[in-house]
């Protein structure tokens, strides 16, 4: 297998045995005990087409009709001030978490101001640029055809990405979504977020506090996690007694200051790749369907 994927030219490995060893270990143990945990910004959705940067959820609302001029222009000015903090490789994560938390909030308040209709959420989808990765159709089909469950985990707005996974006409009854869900009033109106806040970094809490998603799937000892930061690493820390994780991180932006930290976290580092190429060759692998 780690020959087949030495083909893909945005393959990079730290330990090639390791890989080797845990998918051998996964496939072995055959397509009932594994599950999919995968961020959903920037991992199942394009970072770019045609050199222009995809949007993320967020990014969704901040560039549509359901958000004033005036209030487009302060969404922009936050995301020039956090993003470049967010994927700051100089500053630790704990440096990084008061800001998150800042950006965030925020963003959500300017969005409830704004009084966003429930029903006007698709439109904003459908006109927006966001786009699945090349290959999601087949990543989608693969697991609802094998039974294999596929937890969503995101810090973007689950409102949102619910509906770029159903208008792709891929939310399959296996897929789960652990994200920010917003709170409507009696007339659709946005009144609020649900619960607690997921950002960036701290998907540790947001994955111990969602135990019971996990629970549903405890006969499920191995995952397959795709991540596009490091924090998407944590995601599977509800998972009990785990026996493998593959962790396959897209390094997107700022390679060379990142690849030697993306090598020592993901099992598998796929730079610039656009595609769901290599996880698809991977769960054909495992499911023994190549
Ligand atoms: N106001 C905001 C806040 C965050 N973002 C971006 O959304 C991404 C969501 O996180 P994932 O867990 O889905 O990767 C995050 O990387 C932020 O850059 C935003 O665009 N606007």
């Amino acid at each position: 297998m780690i020959l087949a994927l030495s083909k893909f030219s945005s393959v990079r490995i730290g330990d090639p045995e390791k890989v080797d060893r845990i998918l051998n270990a996964m496939r072995k143990a055959g397509p009932n005990t594994v599950q999919v945990i995968s961020d959903f910004d920037m991992t199942l959705t394009r970072f770019a087409f045609n050199g222009k940067r995809c949007p993320t959820c967020h990014n969704i609302l901040d560039n549509s009709k359901l958000i004033s001029e005036e209030c487009k222009e302060q969404l922009k000015e936050l995301l020039n001030t956090y993003y470049p903090i967010e994927i700051d490789s100089t500053r630790s994560v704990e440096d990084k978490l008061p800001f998150m938390v800042e950006w965030w909030t925020k963003a959500h308040n300017l969005m409830v101001q704004q009084k966003i209709k429930k029903d006007l959420l698709a439109t904003a989808v459908k006109e927006s640029d966001a786009m699945l990765r090349d290959g999601y159709k087949g990543l989608f089909d693969h697991l609802k055809e094998q039974n294999i469950p596929l937890l969503v985990f995101s810090a973007g707005i689950g409102d949102v990405l619910e509906e770029v996974i159903r208008q792709a006409g891929v939310f399959y009854p296996n897929v789960k979504v652990i994200s920010n869900y917003m709170d409507f009033d009696e007339t659709g109106t946005l009144q609020a977020f649900k619960g607690e806040l997921i950002h960036t970094y701290n998907k540790r809490e947001g994955a111990l506090l969602n135990t019971g998603l996990f629970e549903e799937l405890n006969d499920r000892h191995n995952v397959l996690l795709m991540g596009d930061s490091l924090g998407d690493l944590n995601m599977a820390d509800g998972v009990q007694n785990m026996d493998n994780i593959l962790k396959i991180g897209y390094l997107n932006d700022k390679v060379d200051a990142w690849m030697e930290t993306y090598l020592n976290s993901y099992d598998i580092v796929l730079v610039k790749d656009e595609t769901m190429e290599v996880p698809n060759a991977i769960l054909h692998y495992i499911t023994g369907s190549q």
